[in-house]
């Protein structure tokens, strides 16, 4: 089975279904990191990730950023010092698709290449 973060974004449209639970499930044990957590509504993934300075957090929020414009699919990004909390979800059907456990195993990936 290929890993998630080797996936790439399906084209998703509004009529697209959200996960289930049992893929929800399934699908955060490749993102144990992140939380499901419902905000307006919409169920999202967030995790926030600690860095030692701005400037690298600045440097990994442009990062995600880039990879998001890359799959035109695009998080919240909050950009503190120390600290950037990210939340992916899929806006179009107001919740979570696998496209977005996909960004976020993508997200891990590129924190984990600057460790
Ligand atoms: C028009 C544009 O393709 C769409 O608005 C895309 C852009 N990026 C997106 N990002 C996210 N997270 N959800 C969406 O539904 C979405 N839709």
């Amino acid at each position: 089975m290929t890993q998630l973060k080797q996936q790439a974004c399906e084209a998703c449209s509004s009529d697209a279904p959200r996960v289930s639970d049992a893929e929800k499930a399934e699908l955060q044990k490749d993102v144990p990191d992140w939380e499901v957590v419902t905000l307006d509504g919409e169920e999202q993934l967030r995790h926030a990730f600690k860095f030692r300075n701005f400037a690298e957090a600045q440097t990994f929020t442009n990062k995600v950023a880039d990879l998001a414009e890359a799959e035109n699919h695009h998080p919240a990004i909050l950009l503190e010092w120390g600290k950037v909390t990210v939340r992916w979800w899929t806006h179009k059907i107001g919740g979570l698709h696998k496209n977005d456990f996909i960004m976020a195993a993508r997200t891990d990936e590129a924190y984990k290449a600057m460790q």
